[in-house]
């Protein structure tokens, strides 16, 4: 793309610099824009689920000693043990979301503790009684032998890709640039679970084609079969070929149903991108800036 430089910085850079504006656009985890835009309005989500980065920020609690019995965030709450003298102690690197939540949640003695990594051995080095921190697969709270709890997660979070609001509204170009960035990040997500399926059909006319096409459940592809002619080279007959898009779980399912209706030679090759006629996306993105003209806008010129 032109007009568009890419630079590696570390998550939480990124969206400290969208904030002062040293950066117009950045892909980080949700989780890394909240806890660090801080609800600024500058910073606003442009695709709000890229696929991967998948994890969410939650509390999790020993499974032994005073918390055995414990399995959810009001049971903590209520536990004797917390005072105002000797207050919960948390250990999470999210000082800006963790004080928040348990505010929000109506939690009165609590404390909180910081650190860059590894936060998940503070319980049972004693230097917290419970952690806030993201957990994806969950094996770094098996391994410390710890357990999540029943209204204790923060907040769900994958891959998105932010924008300065003010570098969207006031450098000229941006937008342009965005719109080709958000069309192709929705096409390509589009297309992932998808592939096309070409394949020689036998069959007297198109219409018969279709009919066996369409009369199998898995070979309807996004909108219908594409039928078209193939003039074989050396006797001059007409046969078909098909192409549908199926999604790659019903792969198999549907190379079976060609067979049964007369299918040979089916090629099957990955789908890179679906253009849609519209991309939603973008239409919520000039709402949000209050810039409706654009919405209709094409950057075909
Ligand atoms: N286990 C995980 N599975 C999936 N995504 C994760 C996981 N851990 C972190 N993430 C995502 O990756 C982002 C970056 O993670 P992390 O904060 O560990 O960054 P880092 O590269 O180690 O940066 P830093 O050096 O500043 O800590 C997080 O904001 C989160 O969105
Ligand atoms: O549920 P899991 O799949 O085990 O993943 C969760 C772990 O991944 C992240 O740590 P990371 O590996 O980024 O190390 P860090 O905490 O030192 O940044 C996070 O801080 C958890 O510790
Ligand atoms: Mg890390």
């Amino acid at each position: 793309m032109p007009n568009l430089e890419v630079w590696f910085q570390r998550p939480k850079d990124i969206t400290k610099k969208l904030l002062t504006g040293d950066l117009d656009l950045g892909i980080v985890g949700f989780d890394t824009a909240t806890e660090y835009g801080q609800g600024d309005k500058n910073l606003v989500i442009v695709h709000d689920a890229l696929g991967y980065g998948e994890c969410h920020l939650s509390i999790a609690i020993p499974k032994y000693g005073i918390f055995e019995n414990v399995n959810s965030l009001r049971e903590l709450m209520e536990m004797p043990q917390w005072t105002k003298q000797k207050p919960l102690r948390v250990a999470t690197g999210f000082t800006y979301l963790g004080p928040k939540f348990m505010e929000e949640n109506g939690f009165k003695h609590v404390t909180f503790s910081t650190a860059d990594g590894a936060l998940e051995a503070a319980p049972a080095m004693g230097i917290a009684d419970c952690i806030l921190d993201l957990v994806s697969s969950g094996t770094t709270l098996r391994e410390n032998n710890l357990k999540e709890i029943e209204g204790g997660v923060v907040l769900e979070s994958q891959a998105v890709l932010v924008a300065s609001r003010k570098s969207l509204v006031q450098r000229t170009g941006a937008m342009e640039t965005v719109h080709e960035i958000l069309e192709r990040l929705e096409a390509h997500l589009r297309a992932a679970g998808q592939f096309t399926v070409v394949a020689n059909m036998r069959g007297s006319s198109e219409e018969e084609v279709a009919q066996k096409v369409l009369s199998q459940p898995s070979l309807s592809g996004l909108q219908g079969p594409t039928i078209s002619r193939v003039h074989c080279k050396k006797d001059g007959q007409v046969s078909y070929a098909i192409v549908i898009c199926v999604p790659k779980k019903a792969l198999y399912k549907s190379v079976q149903q060609l067979r049964a209706i007369g299918g040979s030679g089916v090629l099957v090759s990955p789908l890179t991108y679906i253009f849609e006629e519209d991309t939603p996306r973008w239409d919520q993105l000039c709402t949000e800036l209050g810039l409706n003209s654009y919405a209709s806008m094409s950057f075909q010129s």
